[in-house]
């Protein structure tokens, strides 16, 4: 069994896993699979991480990407290449529309392109557009565990300060391209920023696999630059509930 470059794993470690989840941080991902049937570890390299679990009869690998397009699409491709097709993406985020509080989540329908992996994949002008079903199966999941997702569009940004619009940094400087961004993006009804779901989105539709992608908000941008501590850490363990159900929607349905 060949293993592919950079994951540590090869087919035989994945048995037969279709489907994946794939948090940023590779922290998180114990926890996402604690939630399954028979978790096991299976690599950890660099800002790879990756378990093993079971819903049912069908094995789940859930296995970290780290922060950003270029090792997103790393792990995407590798995953692919050991044979899995869905990927089911759960992060954080913060919000940029009025009225969604810390502790509320977000399903992306749709990331703008602030990112520069996903143009290695397709022209700028092809769509970072989530995979229907696994959008929809997100927002049962959601619903099931009595939460109301807000849904929508997302900026997906290379970087954390400048790409959103941050000016609490070390320079303070934020070039011109990005200079007014933050209201351009809340004035045309973006809901947040995070910085994965435009690679991941890009990547999957122009190749025919299937993604979705799930985010707990931290923090309002238009209230405060400082994450909701309580509500990070509750945050978390909705949102990885909810990407376990939607996982388990996907493969029953
Ligand atoms: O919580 P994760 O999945 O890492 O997602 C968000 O958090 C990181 C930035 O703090 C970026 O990766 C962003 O997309
Ligand atoms: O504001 C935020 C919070 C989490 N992750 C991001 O990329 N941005």
């Amino acid at each position: 069994m060949s293993t592919v470059f950079h994951l540590d794993l090869d087919r035989e470690r994945l048995q037969g896993a279709e489907l994946a989840i794939i948090p940023g941080d590779p922290a998180r991902v114990e926890r996402i699979a604690q939630l399954l049937d028979r978790p096991e570890p299976l690599a950890s390299t660099r800002e790879f991480t990756s378990w093993l679990g079971w819903i049912g009869e069908r094995s789940v690998v859930v296995c970290s990407t780290g922060i950003g397009g270029p090792s997103t699409s790393i792990a995407v491709e590798e995953l692919a290449q050991l044979g899995v097709r869905t990927f089911l993406r759960v992060g954080t985020t913060g919000a940029i529309q009025p009225g969604i509080r810390p502790g509320e989540v977000i399903v992306t329908t749709g990331a703008v392109r602030l990112d520069g992996a996903s143009s290695h994949f397709a022209p700028m002008e092809f769509p970072a557009v989530a995979d229907f079903a696994c959008t929809t199966a997100l927002v049962e999941a959601c619903r099931s565990a009595g939460l109301d997702p807000h849904t929508g569009i997302t900026a997906s940004s290379d970087t954390f300060y400048p790409g959103q619009e941050r000016y609490d940094t070390y320079s303070g400087r934020v070039v011109k391209r990005f200079q007014g961004s933050f209201e351009e993006w809340r004035s045309l009804g973006v809901l947040n920023y995070e910085m994965e779901s435009a690679t991941l989105f890009t990547m999957c539709a122009a190749q025919g696999l299937r993604a979705g992608c799930v985010a707990g908000v931290l923090v309002n941008r238009n209230d405060t630059e400082t994450p909701d501590e309580a509500a990070s850490a509750a945050v978390e363990s909705t949102s990885i509930g909810v990407v376990v159900e939607a996982a388990r929607i996907l493969l029953d349905g």
